[in-house]
């Protein structure tokens, strides 16, 4: 722990010490004002001195919310249901509330000042991507949080307004409405109220169909959001949880089936962490919520048996992926847009032509910076590929490099890979899907929007489109242009990459397109056809940071 040498640490103690039982240790006011002098400028120093450059960073979520002591909602969490979506979650604590499985039996609120505080820690430090806020106990803690986000902005703010518990209990006075719809709305990428919530933020209408949700999205919309989720998990005689989306022009109904489990606390904390979590790896707005509406449900489903508690309300098992055999393969992890940036495609007959393996190949474009690696290999026999999947899998996940294989879904079920890669010709995406399961990377080959649409609504996680320049790697390929390419990445909601004809002497020019939905260039020649593939791709790689934005902004 670095303590700053200023900061009167005796005088911490005595407060800790004073007060056992108060849960909220803070400053005495001799140490100015509760701030630690030069403590932001201290921490910049040792970060820089640790050499902050070479690691790998994660999507980073910042949860506000309250502390849960039975651990099915609030910050607890907030914190579990990030990490099973591969970000990490830092915590900004409003207040200890003490509950178990029956209800709410008390609740601490944290000075306003000590709020700041904790904010002022992460924030200044962190590399935050997205804030996302959960129990905000009073009108002064949101102006707290308004006034951090204006000193410390985000990618993104997701504002879940939490008002009552499942079990019934208000965790928020009245007076919150007013500070959420007068100041926190209008910073907020997403607000995601129940039912109850968007009654009582629209002065207590009642809410009963879907067509009630739809104008209750539009009204909160009016607010200030960019985006309002009604989650219509409690709505009357119905067999579904369908939630609405609103993004200001479209609505869009999200179907679920409604499970019947006493374990559903904490699902609107989840819910909205795991939103904020897809947000933090790139994905855009819709698909960040809908991805989420998948995790929740199979969360709800992996815990409808478990056995916590004595009372009405138990928890999910956020973390039930942990057990199963996909997660357990060391090294799996799950997509990230961001890892689209230099997309190492194989091919094996220019690898023979240079004389190497797939091995070294692969080994090769990692070590020159590849992001993510997929084995195009249209001539090898299955066995043959199999045993190769699995030689460049350890090598791929041992630098945290995803590995997807072209076309085959057998070969890469056989081996684990981490995704498949399939054509308008293959098998279609939505099979893919419900042959892979949630976790696996799909990506689908795109030439027009209507294709990318396909393919978002059939669940893929990127679009590969292309060629955007003439290519000889891949015979009788139309070639779409730039213009042709960008149209798709404007209307695409997956995240896409750039692939035909790429090289270092053009890369420059398709980044610099600089659609938000843009995540990188696929290359195959420029790698695999070339003496060094180290060099081309430390080449490609540095110029591909130089044409692109280094904070991109999330496309929401
Ligand atoms: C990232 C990426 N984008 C596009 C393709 C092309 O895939 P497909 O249309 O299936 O053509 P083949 O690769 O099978 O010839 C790709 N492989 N990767
Ligand atoms: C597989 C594929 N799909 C569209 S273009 C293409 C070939 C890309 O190869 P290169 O990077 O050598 O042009």
């Amino acid at each position: 722990m670095q303590i700053d040498p200023s900061f009167d640490t005796s005088s911490f103690m005595a407060v800790a010490a004073a007060s056992p039982s108060s849960l909220i240790y803070t400053r005495s006011s001799s140490t100015s004002g509760g701030r630690i002098p030069g403590s932001a400028r201290r921490t910049t120093a040792v970060v820089m001195a640790a050499g902050n450059g070479g690691g790998r960073r994660m999507p980073h979520v910042l949860t506000v919310a309250g502390s849960d002591s039975s651990a099915g909602a609030g910050i607890q969490a907030d914190i579990k249901a990030c990490r099973a979506l591969g970000a990490y979650c830092s915590s900004v604590i409003t207040a200890v509330t003490a509950q178990n499985t029956v209800g709410v039996q008390g609740v601490h609120p944290v000075p306003e000042a000590f709020v700041a505080e904790q904010l002022r820690s992460v924030l200044s430090d962190m590399a935050v991507d997205v804030v996302k806020t959960g129990m905000l106990p009073s009108v002064g803690v949101i102006k707290v949080l308004c006034r951090s986000l204006q000193e410390f902005p985000v990618k993104a703010l997701v504002v879940d307004p939490v008002m009552v518990s499942t079990s019934g209990d208000m965790l928020a006075g009245p007076s919150t409405l007013s500070g959420y719809r007068d100041e926190l709305f209008a910073m907020a990428d997403i607000v995601t109220p129940n039912l109850k919530e968007a009654s009582a933020l629209l002065g207590g209408i009642s809410l009963r169909t879907v067509s009630d949700m739809c104008s209750a999205a539009k009204s909160i919309h009016n607010l200030g959001p960019r985006n309002v989720l009604v989650k219509g998990g409690h709505l009357p005689d119905s067999s579904e949880a369908t939630d609405v989306f609103f993004d200001g022009e479209n609505y869009h109904a999200l179907r679920g089936s409604r499970l019947n489990s006493r374990n559903t606390h904490g699902t609107g904390c989840t819910l909205a962490s795991c939103i904020a979590a897809e947000l933090a790896k790139g994905s855009p707005m819709l698909q960040a919520v809908r991805r989420a509406k998948t995790f929740v449900e199979s969360a709800l489903d992996h815990s409808k048996d478990l056995l916590i508690g004595n009372g009405p309300q138990g928890p999910l098992d956020h973390l039930f992926d942990l057990s199963s055999t996909h997660a357990r393969t060391a090294g799996a992890r799950s997509f990230d847009a961001n890892d689209l940036f230099l997309y190492a495609v194989t091919d094996s007959g220019m690898n023979s032509k240079w004389g190497r393996s797939i091995l070294d190949a692969v080994e090769a474009s990692i070590e020159g910076g590849a992001t993510i690696v997929q084995l195009r290999e249209k001539e090898a026999a299955t066995r043959d590929f199999i045993e190769a999947a699995n030689a460049c899998l350890g090598i791929c996940r041992s630098h945290g490099v995803p590995l997807l294989i072209n076309d085959r879904v057998d070969v890469a079920l056989a081996c684990d890979a981490d995704g498949v890669h399939v054509g308008q010709s293959d098998m279609p995406a939505r099979v893919a899907r419900s042959i892979l399961g949630p976790q696996k990377i799909i990506g689908v080959s795109c030439k027009t929007a209507a294709q990318a649409e396909e393919a978002w609504a059939d669940g893929a996680d990127y679009i590969g489109c292309g060629g955007v320049f003439p290519t000889t790697t891949k015979a009788n390929n139309l070639t779409v242009g730039l213009d042709g390419f960008k149209a798709v990445c404007l209307a695409s909601k997956l995240p896409v990459v750039a692939i035909g004809g790429i090289s270092s002497a053009n890369a420059g020019s398709v980044m610099e397109i600089s659609v938000p939905s843009l995540k990188g260039v696929a290359v195959v020649s420029a790698l695999f056809d070339r003496e060094c593939i180290v060099t081309e791709a430390r080449r490609l790689k540095s110029i591909l940071m130089d044409s692109s934005s280094p904070h991109p902004k999330l496309m929401v």
